[in-house]
């Protein structure tokens, strides 16, 4: 078939290099640049065929994220913008490990396996993030995309691309599957909630924002304008000088516990962080005698969850809604738990947006801030009922009022910074609480991230989501034996599943004792789990 044909012609010029082997992670394919244009060329191909499967427009974005900038990735977006499913990361995996002469091979097997119509149309949404290599990258991933209807949304963040996706595959009932549509849609419903919010002072509505020197404080600029002064910016690390991620963004941030480079925040500011493609965005401000203090995913997920559940409570008699439910990763000390019910799964988005989509309205974060609402499809027409109902009473009205615009602010498709942030400031806005109001909600054990590297990090076997180890033998006795040293005491360890790392996390009732309890479950990683170069040092 001519098609296959110029497959064959095109994949000469994105030449697979012989013998690299990647695997699509949690995130799609993430390494450096230098090795990634096959695999661009062939996800290119395979979003075309993930389209002919589904009828559906896909999303391809280019992007590694939090990674530092020389990094770059990809990853496939499914019709309704979620992530794509498990049976085609493997078949992601094939293809992008195929040797040059076996790709067409690889290509017609998923044809087959798949049943797939090779005469149906095709519809691919490309996007990219700000870095260097993503224009060519992108470029080669259009090259892939060789049926008609590929469309090239060039820069716009992660999540505007699934927001995108899930429009064009719903006929626009989620919105315009365009930038602008995205920026009108949020901003609405922003200056909806807000706009009976008493007496808010400027103070109130500034914002200091760490766009990490990525796509996301491009496209925060872009919205400004739309959000009509009620939210007030100050803007940093915009991608006019500095290098993305570095000593910046969301993850710097939350994994150093302390302020990225270049903001300028007095004592009591809101501030806040995005990452490289602005779908996680964690918060922050400098307390008394200048102490750092993090406002995480699981912060996030409490002020957002207290919120949707006092909303929820003025409709008690109207009882077709259930609790609020919420997904995090590590729970620490947070009330949560005796007032809605919390779930843990594996790390990685499409196993918490999964689980979440089993409930009403399912909250999920993942610590390093990545995460969203949730509501099922019966939730948001009983909300959209009482905003109607002339016969409700005026609380109950309004406060179905204020659940229909937080559900039109929300991007269901995927954690969003910028859709956070704008949450984030309206519940603020609207429980008239400050960022230390926030804070004291509850009270985080002091805690330590750190990472091990090891000859190969799958020796390690984990199970109760991600929470226990099974395999190397000994180390999970290994790390109980070392939590029981300290007081409210928490390790957990598993391989990481976007860097090639065991990622290993402690918690006790001091920072010194955290770090101390990090640095020993490091070394029995290191020691059990066949660690590489040099033995963990204390902190
Ligand atoms: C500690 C941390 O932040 N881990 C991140 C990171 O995964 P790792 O498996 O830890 O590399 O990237 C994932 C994809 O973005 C995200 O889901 C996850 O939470
Ligand atoms: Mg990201």
């Amino acid at each position: 078939m001519a098609q296959f044909e110029e497959v064959s012609q095109k994949s000469a010029v994105h030449p697979k290099p012989v013998g690299l082997v990647l695997q699509y992670g949690t995130a799609g394919f993430r390494t450096n640049s230098k090795q990634l244009d096959h695999v661009m060329f062939r996800m290119g191909l395979l979003a075309t065929l993930r389209s002919k499967k589904t009828k559906a427009t896909i999303g391809v974005m280019v992007t590694a994220s939090h990674n530092p900038e020389e990094d770059n990735g990809v990853k496939l977006v499914d019709p309704m913008g979620e992530m794509v499913t498990p049976a085609w990361e493997g078949y992601a995996t094939q293809l992008a490990n195929a040797e040059q002469e076996e790709l067409l091979t690889a290509l017609k097997d998923i044809i087959e396996r798949e049943t797939i119509s090779m005469a149906q149309e095709a519809s691919v949404f490309v996007g990219k993030d700000t870095r260097p290599s993503s224009d060519s990258l992108s470029q080669a991933v259009l090259d892939g995309v060789h049926a008609l209807g590929g469309h090239n949304y060039g820069l716009v963040t992660t999540p505007q691309l699934h927001y995108m996706v899930c429009c064009q595959n719903t006929q626009g009932r989620y919105g315009e599957a365009t930038v602008k549509g995205y920026y009108r849609k949020l901003s609405q419903a922003f200056i909806q909630l807000t706009k009976n919010v008493p007496n808010r002072t400027d103070d109130q509505k500034a914002l200091l924002v760490d766009g990490a020197n990525g796509i996301g404080a491009l496209k925060v600029c872009e919205m400004e304008t739309y959000l009509k002064n009620e939210l007030q910016l100050s803007l940093f690390n915009d991608g006019s000088s500095g290098k993305l991620n570095h000593l910046c963004g969301a993850d710097y941030v939350k994994v150093q516990q302390r302020a990225p480079k270049g903001v300028e925040m007095t004592a009591g500011e809101r501030c806040c962080s995005y990452d490289g493609d602005a779908d996680r965005i964690v918060y922050y401000y400098s307390g008394s005698a200048g102490r750092f203090h993090l406002l995480d995913g699981d912060k996030i997920a409490t002020l957002i969850s207290t919120y949707l559940k006092e909303l929820l409570s003025r409709h008690t008699h109207s009882s077709v809604f259930p609790d609020t439910h919420t997904h995090m990763r590590s729970v620490l000390t947070s009330p949560l738990s005796s007032q809605v019910i919390v779930r843990c799964t594996k790390t990685g988005v499409k196993h918490l947006h999964h689980a979440a989509q089993e409930f009403d309205i399912g909250v999920y974060f993942e610590a390093n801030g990545h995460g969203t609402v949730l509501f099922s499809k019966a939730a948001e027409e009983k909300i959209q009922k009482l905003a109607q109902d002339s016969n409700t009473n005026d609380e109950r009205r309004r406060a179905a009022l204020l659940l229909q615009n937080t559900v039109n602010l929300i991007n269901q498709t995927v954690g969003d910074a910028i859709s956070d942030m704008l949450l984030i400031e309206a519940v603020l806005a609207i429980r008239g609480m400050t960022v230390q109001q926030w804070d004291a909600i509850y009270t985080d054990l002091p805690n330590r991230q750190l990472k091990v590297k090891v000859a190969d990090r799958r020796v390690i076997d984990t199970t109760d989501a991600e929470r226990r180890t099974v395999s190397p033998a000994g180390l999970q006795e290994a790390i109980d034996s070392r939590v029981k040293k300290y007081r409210q005491a928490r390790s957990f360890v598993r391989p990481s599943g976007t860097e090639d790392v065991v990622r290993v996390y402690a918690e006790a009732d001091t920072q010194e004792s955290a770090d101390a309890l990090a640095h020993e479950v490091s070394l029995a990683v290191y020691r059990l789990a066949g660690g590489v170069g040099e033995e963990p040092k204390p902190l």
